[in-house]
């Protein structure tokens, strides 16, 4: 099996120094959860908006950052693969705690912003989730439907419904969101039918009087990306795309906060 790419997963123990991220020079400084995924993406779209970054992978990292980034990937190999493959030990990420670090931070008010995996992450609640269950940071309240479109071979690009001028999304085994609180703003929305897996997930949230009128392919309009004050998430990936318009957004929400 060919060795997976050294920046994808963490290469340091709890405990080693942290990283020696360049001056930030008055600049945000963004933590990126680095187990795994579309990390590198994520830190280019931020650099070229003027943002410094840290990689995290590990809960002593979390301390100090003013935002912080969950990419997207597989949400169930980032709560659990990087003890395994990387110290060899049978601790799960919440047991060394990088989740509960995670999680303190959301919850303390640190800006967040989630993309599909991430948006997995960040949900309060997730239906579909792997055999046993897995291990969310939540704070975004809100159920997310892992897989809602399929499995990778459903991957595709479609133009948002309720954003101004946005280029097609990019999605890619992506979740949707199936239900929000009352804070929870909805951003965007796509319309399309429910994977067959998702589908009984669906059911039980929109009963079928729900579905597009005169849609017979079970086809409805689904909620995307949202917003919740300083937590924003999306279903779809923008860092692989030229739309830096999300992170921009993001990087908004940080700086107001660094002006409170
Ligand atoms: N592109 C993605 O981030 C896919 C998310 C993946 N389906 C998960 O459950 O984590």
């Amino acid at each position: 099996m060919a060795e997976a790419a050294p920046h994808r997963i963490a290469g340091r123990r709890p405990g080693d120094a942290p990283h020696d991220e360049k001056a930030t020079d008055g600049k945000p400084l963004i933590g990126v959860l680095a187990l795994q995924g579309s990390v590198e993406e994520h830190i280019d779209v931020l650099h070229k908006l003027g943002a410094a970054t840290r990689e995290i992978r590990v809960k002593e990292e979390v301390a100090g950052v003013d935002g912080l980034i969950f990419p997207g990937g597989e949400s169930t190999a980032m709560a659990t693969f990087h003890h395994w493959l990387i110290y060899a030990q049978a601790i799960m990420t919440e047991g060394d705690g990088l989740f509960p670090a995670l999680r303190e931070a959301v919850g303390n008010g640190v800006p967040a912003y989630g993309t599909c995996a991430g948006l997995i992450l960040l949900a309060d609640d997730c239906v579909g989730q792997k055999a046993g269950g897995q291990a969310l940071v939540g704070g975004l309240d809100c159920t997310v439907c892992r897989n809602y479109f399929g499995a990778q071979v459903s991957s595709f690009e479609l133009p948002l419904e309720g954003f101004p001028d946005a280029a097609p999304a990019v999605f890619i085994r992506a979740p949707a969101i199936l239900k929000r609180g009352p804070t929870c703003e909805a951003l965007a929305s796509v319309t399309s039918a429910p994977s067959r897996d998702a589908a009984p997930h669906v059911e039980a949230f929109e009963p079928a009087k729900k579905k597009r009128k005169g849609s017979s392919s079970g086809e409805r309009e689904v909620c995307v990306a949202a917003r919740q004050g300083h937590i924003l998430a999306t279903s779809f990936h923008p860092e692989l795309t030229s739309d830096s318009r999300w992170h921009a957004m993001f990087l908004d929400m940080v700086r107001e906060r660094k002006k409170e």
